[in-house]
């Protein structure tokens, strides 16, 4: 995928973690065999995906360029994938052609949650929507997670709502 604003990959958010242990860095096609599919699923279960699958989503999102970013922190003593983010920039016709943020799963391995690292994640994502001109970020979450995105910055506003197909 494009390698996202200078700006993004410069921030280091996280108080308590070390910088070394865990490379925040974009989505590669080899992490399919470094366990970010076994990740996503910590966020919602689901058949494991085949490698054509993987790689033709990739190749779709990679042609968005920095329109659609996912990160991943990779730890850096085992090489496997343990945090995960996307950010999705939203183009306007309102606010003169603004762009909106839409942060979207967002995942840590659950044995290496509440060292930071999906904070880290998080302001990595909204850096990225930041530099690229975003007025605003938005994301939907459960309101057990209030907590956890208050602590990323965010503020709640208005109501989610949801059809589903
Ligand atoms: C838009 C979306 O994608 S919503 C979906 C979010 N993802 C999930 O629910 C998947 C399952 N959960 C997870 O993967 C993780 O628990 C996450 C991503 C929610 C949090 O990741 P962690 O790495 O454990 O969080 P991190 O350690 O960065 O926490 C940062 C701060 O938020 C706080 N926090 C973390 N989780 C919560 C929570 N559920 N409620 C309240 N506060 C929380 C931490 O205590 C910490 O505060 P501190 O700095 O005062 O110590």
């Amino acid at each position: 995928m494009e390698e996202p604003p200078q700006a993004a990959m410069a921030s280091e958010a996280g108080a308590g973690v070390d910088a070394d242990a865990y490379r925040i860095r974009l989505l590669e096609l080899g992490d399919l065999s470094r366990g970010f599919c076994d990740l996503l699923a910590q966020l919602s279960p689901s058949e494991p995906l085949t490698e054509d699958s993987f790689r033709s989503r990739f190749a779709e999102l990679a042609a968005l360029g920095a329109d659609h970013l996912v990160l991943v922190a990779e730890d850096a003593g085992t090489g496997r994938i343990v945090a995960a983010g996307a950010v999705l920039v939203e183009r306007k016709f309102i606010r003169r052609c603004g762009t909106v943020g839409h942060v979207e799963d967002v995942v840590v391995d659950a044995a290496a949650r509440g060292r930071g690292l999906g904070e880290r994640v998080v302001r990595r994502l909204v850096d990225h929507a930041r530099a690229r001109g975003c007025y605003k970020v938005i994301l939907n979450c459960t309101p057990e997670l209030r907590g956890f995105y208050a602590k990323c910055g965010f503020v709640e506003k208005n109501v989610q709502m949801g059809l589903y197909f």
